[in-house]
């Protein structure tokens, strides 16, 4: 057993050594955990860390992800106890975002999401709405689907937790754990919360024994379960994230998740006596499998494809170790704790990177759906649009910390940014090259610019966004964008281009160059802005003269400034973002003095971007 111990140990930290250094081993006793067991764990032997262990050497960037070829991001598996709401919405726009982002980098992307359907929340739930669980399954998922189609989330993977090929995987790795000694059966008595599908520490919890993330009490519960031998992996999980600090992100997590390690890591339950719906243990059909054992495998379950082999091995061989889990805080401990020291003892690879964002908050308290507190996304999209939508909550919530949602901020936002700076300044200009030049541009933009500074300028936020997009820094990634289309205004107002074309000759002329000059700055917004809007970005390109196959075969490398050729013919103006108008109630109560809570409701109305009157 030591041997196997050791073997699989081995296979988790080895490929994180730079430069192929050995292994410099030192053995070291885990800390047997005892808490509230009525029966003895078996015994293990001592077992080596390895001391140079390293995961990502890519960048001294806090969150610069690895520059390998395949990268492989995922959100969580979305409970199916109820439709998705702002929240679920959120993490997987992220991650869309970050997946365009990798792709236009040339990478091959594999961006997994999916729903997690088993446990007793799923099957509760089900019943209360008088479906048997997979129907309720069936239905649940469905719609979160529904919803990555409308937000535009353009995924690759879509893994169930229902899915045989999901169940067979989870029995495999279950197999190699147990073979590696690290699954054994006792009683457990503690305080479950069924939101979490957690048993919780009585430290953790609120008054009366309430959840501090779901506000409700835990309930006693005594099981005979199979448990998961999770205390052995302390000192390595304490080694890895010493040595590797990046592996959770932001760096004020890592801070949490050590202090949970160094609390002292339990063996945790991972099996269900009273639960039916889940994956039976194997050899046990009395048992159910835990959900979160279940769920975490569904990343490495995911990349399998049809044709081929469904067993673990194979799976793995289609893109594991992932470069990023992304999720909220609330599931941290899962993702940093349990998961990497559950890959550790089936001899498989750590994902890269753990980001856990903050929450989208509602009074101040978590949206979330067993609080009932959410906000519902498919008629944000339906009122405001994907773009708008995308933009809002990546641009106002400063990814990893918590953001509340107020509408009024999001039309102000939407309006400011995108109709405003982006919208009207390519109206307008594209109003002016109609009205002077025929639609067409006059030269290159490279010979346009020759001289200018705004190029310089536009060349360096260009720089900015990628590397605030590479760091995860996705709101200054966006910030950086609107700032390239906040000197394109300037420039604009400065150089006044109407006047010139009405003084004639060398102005006119000078004039022309201007407009092509601004017509690029759009044309690098487009492609800087397409990871978070994408149909917005399409839009401006579209109306730039390009057809949808040439938007779809940007890389990151076409914002570079030169993209604008002369000759080049642009489409007539039309608005590529619709402003949104309060309507007529909720203006004349803006105009009252507040009392009590804003009931007024926001009403999108496309309002035509024309030229200024000195422009016409
Ligand atoms: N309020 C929120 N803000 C940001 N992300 C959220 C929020 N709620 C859920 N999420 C995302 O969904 C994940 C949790 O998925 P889950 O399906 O458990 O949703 P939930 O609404 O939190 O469910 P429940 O309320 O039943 O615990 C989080 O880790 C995060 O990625």
């Amino acid at each position: 057993m030591a041997a196997r111990i050791n073997t699989s140990l081995h296979n988790a930290l080895s490929f994180l050594k730079p430069f192929n250094t050995p292994l410099n081993t030192k053995p070291f006793s885990f800390r047997r955990n005892s808490f509230r067991f009525s029966k003895k764990l078996p015994y293990y032997s001592q077992f080596s860390s390895g001391k140079r262990a390293l995961y990502c050497t890519s960048s001294s960037q806090e969150s610069t992800v690895d520059e390998g070829e395949t990268f492989v991001l995922t959100t969580p598996l979305y409970y199916v106890n109820a439709p998705p709401h702002m929240g679920s919405a959120y993490t997987t726009i992220a991650a869309d975002s970050i997946a365009r982002f990798q792709r236009l980098l040339g990478k091959k992307v594999i961006f997994i999401t999916g729903t997690d359907e088993h446990g007793e929340k799923i099957a509760t739930s089900a019943a209360a709405n008088g479906r048997n669980p997979p129907e309720h399954c069936d239905l649940i998922s469905q719609s979160y689907r529904t919803l990555w189609k409308d937000l535009d989330i353009a995924y690759d993977k879509f893994i169930r937790t229902t899915d045989p090929k999901h169940e067979a995987i989870v029995k495999e790795f279950y197999a190699r754990v147990f073979a590696n000694g690290d699954i054994y059966r006792a009683d457990y008595e503690g305080l479950y919360c069924v939101n979490c599908e957690e048993y919780k520490d009585e430290k953790e919890l609120l008054e009366n024994n309430c959840c501090p993330v779901h506000q409700m009490p835990c309930v006693a519960r005594k099981e005979d379960n199979y448990f998961f031998a999770l205390s052995k992996y302390q000192k390595p999980l304490e080694d890895i994230l010493a040595q590797n600090p990046r592996f959770v992100q932001p760096s004020y997590r890592l801070n949490e998740v050590q202090s949970w390690i160094k609390s002292g890591l339990r063996d945790f339950s991972i099996s269900r006596a009273l639960v039916d719906w889940g994956i039976p243990v194997p050899d046990d059909d009395k048992q159910t499998i835990y959900v979160w054992f279940d769920a975490l495998l569904g990343y490495i379950s995911a990349l399998t494809e049809d044709n081929k082999q469904q067993n673990l091995e194979t799976a793995v061989s289609f893109g594991w170790p992932a470069s990023l889990h992304l999720i909220g805080k609330d599931i941290l401990r899962f993702h940093a704790v349990y998961w990497p020291a559950m890959l550790m003892s089936a001899g498989l690879e750590l994902p890269k990177m753990v980001f856990g964002h903050g929450f989208l908050t509602k009074d101040g308290m978590k949206m979330g759906k067993s609080l009932g507190n959410t906000l519902e996304p498919f008629e944000l999209v339906q009122k405001f649009g994907p773009d708008a939508v995308r933009y809002f909550f990546l641009r106002e919530v400063e990814f990893g910390n918590d953001g509340d949602y107020s509408e009024d901020r999001f039309i102000k936002i939407v309006n400011a940014h995108l109709a405003n700076t982006i919208g009207n300044l390519l109206n307008r200009t594209l109003g002016l090259l109609k009205k002077n030049c025929e639609s067409t541009l006059v030269v290159d933009s490279t010979v346009a610019a020759e001289g200018v500074p705004l190029k310089d300028t536009v060349e360096k936020l260009v720089e900015k966004a990628r590397t605030n997009y590479e760091n995860l820094s996705l709101s200054s990634a966006c910030e950086a964008v609107l700032e390239i289309g906040n000197a394109g205004n300037t420039y604009m107002d400065q150089r006044a281009p109407w006047f010139l074309f009405k003084q004639g000759g060398v102005s006119a002329e000078e004039a022309a160059k201007d407009l092509v000059i601004i017509l690029e700055v759009m044309r690098v917004i487009a492609v800087a802005l397409s990871p978070v809007a994408p149909c917005l970005s399409l839009r401006i390109y579209s109306q730039l003269g390009y057809t949808e196959d040439q938007f779809n075969s940007i890389t990151w490398s076409d914002t570079k400034w030169g993209g604008l050729k002369g000759g080049q013919v642009m489409e007539q103006a039309s608005p590529v973002f619709a402003r949104i108008e309060l309507n007529p109630e909720k203006e004349e109560d803006e105009k009252k003095p507040k009392v009590g809570k804003k009931t007024g409701k926001a009403k999108v109305k496309v309002v035509e971007q024309t030229p200024t009157v000195a422009e016409a």
